[in-house]
């Protein structure tokens, strides 16, 4: 998957975009009062959700798929929401907590302690629906719209296994099509990211790893992931407010036409090699 093509919205995607819009707030507001208790998370964006970016993704036949990954923060900032339709054939989403090293082995009543800064109950719930290997696996039909909440970016990793079969589908024949609407902040813009010394905005990363660095966000190089491109050592912690707006950002800050006037630009990494997250 890559960005080589951006385009505006087609007439249809934003009529869809308005369904899904007001879908993903209902479900936000849902859950916010049955699963935050009644307030959003610290650093969740605050007010209504209003996607203005979607990523399309085609999966030509059974075998067509994406490995263990979560969508970077970069563009969208910390606890981001994203409202992901599904077209066409069936397919098995997979979703799976990230173990922090230092838990391994633990009880998950260990975990659960050390995620409880959300405020959610999901942990022994979702891990009844798991199997032995941690993964929840959600059937995606035709025409359903998943909704990742704010903690799954950083709390999760999501994949689209390879199918065995599949059952056609009568328009799209072997194909899914997967059309994932997000919010691109403003303040996430390229032009006000940290740039590291060799030149290319900074990526935006939250720690899993130590204990105590548990949940903190860091920018760090980005050419690691850039082909050609040597990584330099570029680390910077991020603190953000509690609507997770960088400091400085408010009221005059950069304004959402600047997201939408310029392409956004972002990747996907599949497990990506972490150098230590910075002591
Ligand atoms: O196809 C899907 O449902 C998920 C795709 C995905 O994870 C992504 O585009 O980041
Ligand atoms: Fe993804």
């Amino acid at each position: 998957m890559g960005m080589q093509d951006v385009r505006t919205l087609t007439p249809q995607l934003e009529r869809v975009k308005a369904r899904v819009q007001e879908a993903v707030n209902r479900e936000i507001q849902e859950r916010i009062r049955t699963r935050y208790g009644g307030k959003k998370l610290k650093y969740q964006s605050p007010g209504p959700w209003t996607p203005n970016a979607a990523f399309v993704n085609c999966y030509n036949g059974p075998m067509e798929n994406v490995g263990w990954h979560s969508d970077q923060l970069t563009y969208l900032g910390p606890r981001p929401v994203i409202g992901s339709l599904s077209l066409g054939v069936t397919r098995e989403f997979r979703v799976r907590r990230i173990l922090p090293q230092d838990d391994a082995g633990t009880s998950a009543e260990a975990r659960d302690q050390s995620n409880n800064n959300n405020n959610n109950n999901d942990n022994s719930n979702s891990n009844s629906n798991a199997d032995l290997t941690g993964q929840i696996a959600i059937h995606l039909p035709h025409n359903s719209l998943l909704v990742m909440h704010a903690e799954m970016q950083e709390e999760w990793k999501h994949s689209i296994a390879p199918a065995q079969a599949i059952d056609p589908h009568p328009i799209a024949g072997s194909r899914r099509i997967n059309v994932t609407y997000r919010h691109y902040r403003a303040a996430f813009h390229p032009r006000n990211t940290p740039r590291c010394p060799c030149g290319i905005p900074a990526v935006l990363r939250v720690a899993t790893k130590k204990r105590e660095n548990r949940g903190r966000y860091f920018w760090m190089c980005h050419a690691g992931n850039v082909p050609g491109k040597e990584a330099c050592d570029f680390f910077r912690w991020a603190e953000f407010d509690e609507d997770g707006n960088p400091p400085g950002v408010g009221r005059d800050g950069p304004t959402e036409e600047a997201v939408d006037r310029e392409g956004t630009g972002s990747g996907e990494e599949d497990e990506p090699g972490k150098p230590d997250e910075g002591g």
